[in-house]
């Protein structure tokens, strides 16, 4: 691939690293997110490896609810990589706009996601970061994650997105080894702020966010109605002792996800 390939569009988001437009290639008429990134930056942040890890596999991911990479090349001075067009757009925009999703709507987020979450640990990729600025959602309005990996950040930043550590699990915060299960906690996490939007430790102070994460502080608002069957999933999740988390296969069929999701 070379950049005459491609007609420019408009921009869809910028991020430390570069910028991704929307692209058209010209041959196939084919509508893509082209990633525009700075060799001089990606020298500077020690990256580069990283990036090529992250290239190598998310070139070989294939799922319905994980975002494609279909390729990459470089010129002098920037790698380009070719993703995957979510039709619409950034799942946290949808968020802030709705302020809080249905549980038929959330739902069929959290188990197309535990689906994709099987899918990665089946390939031994976990810790995709799960959080609602790394998820775009489709044509067809299904979620997908694209894992910006090491943060590439879409336009107007959320309040917590300056190194959130809302979605971070216990053992992640305690600084102590992590496996598969930390997915299983962030996919709590998740649930529950489609449901309330807002995540469920947020705090003013990160200190305070980290006492309530530790501490699994836990509770659930009067506002919005929120079923006991979904706050039954989510207590099942959120669980300090990663052991104990509910497994993503249990996860697609607790009776929430069963009776919610479509
Ligand atoms: C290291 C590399 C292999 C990781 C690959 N993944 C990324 O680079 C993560 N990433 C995805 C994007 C991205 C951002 C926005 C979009 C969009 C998109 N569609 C939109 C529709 C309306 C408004 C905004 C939109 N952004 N589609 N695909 C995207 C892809 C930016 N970075």
């Amino acid at each position: 691939w070379v950049l005459s390939d491609f007609e420019i569009g408009k921009p869809l988001g910028r991020g430390k690293f570069g910028h991704v437009y929307l692209a058209r290639e010209r041959r196939s008429s084919q509508i893509v997110a082209l990633k525009v990134l700075f060799k001089s930056q990606l020298k500077q942040s020690q990256v580069e490896h990283q990036l090529r890890r992250e290239v190598e596999i998310q070139s070989h991911l294939r799922h319905p609810n994980i975002l494609r990479l279909y390729g990459y090349f470089y010129d002098q001075t920037r790698v380009y990589l070719i993703l995957e067009y979510a039709a619409k757009g950034e799942l946290y925009k949808e968020l802030t706009r709705c302020k809080h999703f249905s549980e038929r709507r959330s739902a069929t987020y959290i188990a197309s996601l535990a689906r994709a979450l099987i899918y990665l640990h089946g390939k031994h990729v976990i810790h995709r970061d799960i959080k609602p600025e790394n998820l775009l959602i489709g044509a067809q309005g299904e979620i997908k994650i694209a894992d910006f990996g090491w943060s590439v950040h879409t336009f107007n930043r959320r309040r917590t997105m300056c190194g959130t550590l809302d979605y971070l699990p216990p053992e992640m915060v305690e600084k102590t080894e992590h496996d598969y299960n930390v997915d299983i906690w962030s996919l709590g996490i998740l649930c529950y702020e489609f449901l309330y939007g807002v995540p469920p430790f947020e705090a003013k102070e990160h200190s305070e966010t980290y006492r309530r994460i530790v501490k699994v502080d836990l509770k659930f608002p009067l506002k919005p109605f929120v079923s006991p069957a979904a706050k039954d999933l989510i207590s099942q999740m959120l669980v300090k002792n990663s052991a104990h988390r509910l497994p993503l296969h249990k996860v697609l069929e607790h009776p929430w996800i069963v009776q919610n999701a479509d």
